[in-house]
This record gives C-alpha cells, sequence and structure tokens, in this order.
C-alpha cells in the first residue's frame, strides 16, 4: 500500500526555485533515504511533507489522504498529518525529565495517566533507556539525548517517521550504534521512515530504497544495491563514489566496423554489443570500482600493464593506487598487498561490473554490454588472482 504520493512538489524560498517538481511514491514499510549534497532540497521536502513548509505547487497525499495542494493552497496543519518528526538537533525540553518529554505528545492527546505511563515506558524501553527516565537533557550523552528524541516521536506510534540528519551530531562509534538501532526499529515497528543524510554510506546500510537529489530534483530512486552497482548518471556514480567509495573512471570512444563494436579506453579494448553503427565514434566515460579490477602477477590474455604508485591497507583489505599509462586507478585488494611502490603487475576490468555513460549528457547508457572474451575468463579462471 502506497504511504505517501508526491505529486510535481515545487517550493521557492526567497526568489529561488528550491524543489523544482519532485514525483515521489513511498510503500508502506518503506526505509526511503533522502541522498544528496548538501543545498539540494532533502530538508525542504522533508519540511514539505511535514507540513513545516507550504508547497508552491503540487499535492502531497499521506494514507491516500490529501494533505496539502499547492495549486488550491490546501495546507493541512502538521500536527493532524499524524507524522513523528525527529531533526538534527534534538530539540528536547532541558526542563523536562525525560519521562515528561516523550509524555508531552500524549498529554496533549488527553490519554489517561496509566496509559500514558505504559506507553512512555515501553517507548524508553524499545530504545533502551529506561533507566534514564527521571534524568533531564542536560544530564545525558549526545546519543542518550537522540534517543529520548525517537522515543520522543515513536510514542504516539506514527505510522510515518521522519528523520533529519538525526545521527550527524553523534561520534562515529555512536553513530555506528545508532544506525543498528534505526535498523532495528524499523524492522520491529514496521513503520515507514523517511531520512535525510549526505552519508553514502549511511544511506546504502540502512534504506530500502535510495532517492538521490541534485539541483532540487530527485535523478534517481532505486534500491541501495542497484544505486552502488548502476548510478544513473555520472553526476550519481561520482557522488556516490566519494567518501571512500572510490570509483574509478576512463575515457572511452567507440568503434563500430564491420558489424562490432568495441569501445577503446586508453589501456584497454572491450568487445560491445546493443550498439549499432550510429554509435561510431561516441565518447564515453567508464566508470568501474576498485573491487572490480583483479591484478595478477603476470602477464596473460586481455590484460593490461599496471604499476604501483602507493598501497593504502586498512586491515581487512588494501586499496593499491595504481598507474596505467596516463590513466590514475585504485584496486581493491582483500588482505595485505606488500607491493613497494614501482611494482609492476597486470590488472583487468571485470567487464560485468562496468557502467558506460554519455561523455555529453552524463546519462548511463544501459543498452552497451560490455563482452568478456572467453580465452580471458579461461586464463582467469586458472591462475591465482590477488584482488579475490
Ligand atoms: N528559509 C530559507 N530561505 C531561503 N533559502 C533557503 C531557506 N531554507 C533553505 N534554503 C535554501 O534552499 C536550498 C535547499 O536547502 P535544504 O536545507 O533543503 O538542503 P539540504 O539538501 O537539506 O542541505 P543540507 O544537507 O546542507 O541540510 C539551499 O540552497 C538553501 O540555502
Amino acid at each position: 500500500m502506497t504511504a505517501i504520493e508526491l505529486n510535481n512538489i515545487q517550493v521557492r524560498l526567497q526568489q529561488k526555485q528550491v524543489l523544482n517538481g519532485i514525483d515521489l511514491v513511498i510503500e508502506q514499510g518503506d526505509f526511503i533515504t533522502f541522498l544528496g549534497p548538501s543545498g539540494c532540497g532533502k530538508t525542504t521536502l522533508l519540511r514539505t511533507i511535514a507540513g513545516l513548509q507550504r508547497a508552491d505547487a503540487g499535492s502531497i497525499r499521506i494514507g491516500g489522504r490529501e494533505v496539502a495542494n499547492g495549486e488550491r493552497a490546501y495546507h493541512m496543519e502538521p500536527s493532524k498529518r499524524g507524522l513523528g518528526l525527529v531533526f538534527q538537533s534534538y530539540a528536547l525540553w532541558p526542563h523536562m525529565t525525560v519521562f515528561e518529554n516523550v509524555a508531552f505528545g500524549l498529554q496533549v492527546r488527553r490519554m489517561s495517566k496509566a496509559d500514558i505511563k505504559r506507553s512512555v515506558q515501553a517507548a524508553l524501553e524499545n530504545m533502551r533507556i529506561p533507566e534514564l527516565a527521571g534524568r533531564y537533557p542536560g544530564e545525558l550523552s549526545g546519543g542518550q539525548q537522540q534517543r529520548v528524541a525517537i522515543a520522543r516521536a515513536i510514542v504516539t506510534q506514527p505510522e510515518i517517521l521522519l528523520l533529519d540528519e538525526p545521527l550527524s551530531n553523534l561520534d562515529a562509534k555512536l553513530r555506528v550504534e545508532m544506525r543498528a538501532e534505526l535498523k532495528r526499529l524499523h524492522q520491529e515497528l514496521h513503520t515507514t521512515i523517511i531520512y535525510v543524510t549526505h552519508d553514502q554510506q549511511e544511506a546504502l546500510s540502512l534504506s530500502t530504497r535510495v532517492a538521490v537529489f541534485f539541483g532540487g530534483r530527485i535523478v534517481q530512486t532505486d534500491k541501495p544495491r542497484q544505486l552502488y552497482k548502476h548510478p544513473a548518471t555520472l553526476q550519481v556514480a561520482d557522488f556516490i563514489g566519494n567518501s571512500g567509495l572510490y570509483m574509478n573512471r576512463l575515457d572511452g570512444v567507440i568503434a563500430h566496423h564491420g558489424g562490432r563494436a568495441s569501445l577503446k579506453t586508453s589501456v584497454t579494448a572491450i568487445p560491445l554489443e546493443g550498439c549499432g553503427p550510429e554509435a561510431n565514434d561516441k565518447k564515453v566515460v567508464v566508470t568501474i570500482k576498485p573491487e572490480e579490477i583483479r591484478l595478477f602477477e603476470q602477464q596473460g590474455p586481455g590484460l593490461f600493464p599496471v604499476t604501483v604508485e602507493a598501497i593504502f591497507p586498512s586491515g581487512s583489505e588494501t586499496l593499491v593506487q595504481l598507474r596505467a599509462g596516463a590513466a590514475a586507478m585504485a584496486a581493491r585488494v582483500m588482505g595485505d598487498a606488500d607491493y613497494e611502490p614501482g611494482t609492476a603487475l597486470y590488472a583487468d576490468l571485470r567487464k560485468e561490473h562496468m557502467n558506460i555513460y554519455d561523455e555529453r549528457t552524463g546519462a548511463r547508457l544501459e543498452k552497451l554490454i560490455p563482452q568478456s572474451n572467453l580465452s580471458e575468463e579461461s586464463h582467469h579462471e586458472n591462475r591465482l588472482t590477488l584482488s579475490r
């Protein structure tokens, strides 16, 4: 069932078009993340769904019921939309105890004292902080305050929970801990969650779906695995490739002769399926992740020479920085790879994991399928690769 439906949402703030026609359907039980660089409109869309920001155009339906319509200037107030909100600043009331903070949303609903006590207790237990009920926010750590903020949002049992960068004030260890808590919460409560972050890894590890924003538009909505494997545009590939998820890029050109097509890059030529003669001379950009480059110590069919420039060990794996002619690349190797700079190796791109983009428009050319050649594959199966 559909939880939220957004149709052509437009928002202008101080003469600036901040949201530029957002269409999105969020299913019940989704954990959808709005991901994108700073200033791309994620928070503004969350605030518009919550009713804290008016839409200039477009409509919002929550649970089938229209809650906003820009054309008709209709705007249901936030408290009537049945949503739970958690923001980056926890916004706990400092003069109230944890119990009172969490109970507040129930008191305005005129529940009996016994019911309030039971519900608050359950929410605190759910966030694993029942022992903090009598404390004041000033007596809590950042992580504990964040748990209280989430307890306060779930105590009213909203069907939809909106979370805006809720972990950004926490240190790295607490962030990972709270990620696990959010995942558990989602699995146990079956709540629909909308989550805002600019942290790619957070988005990929938490969500059932990710919507990627650029300049007030959603450019791709996909399952995390699909987004990681096949970013829809070069811009998305670059963004997903940031923050440690390094992405290799190679310029290439398509050659189509005598009914056969191939993709020529500075390091290797790859047979291609899925394109006709009109693609001849088309300039493209190829991306491939470091874990999809295999390294060998000896030359073999389809391999190209590379030189080690530096290694970056990180415990379970090593990032090997390479040079292949004019191109800089990186390969990820499981375990240790103790190479001196200057070591000569041979590399192969796992063709099935490459993505090919139109250099001019940045769009992924999904019909173009790079082919492996059989002699290469049997060669790889018969020898010890370093990267797997
Ligand atoms: N009240 C406001 N008045 C004018 N412009 C605003 C206002 N709030 C946000 N903006 C602008 O709207 C754009 C989108 O802001 P928004 O906060 O939605 O982005 P974001 O993707 O959530 O960024 P971040 O990750 O930095 O929070 C930005 O250019 C911002 O400067």
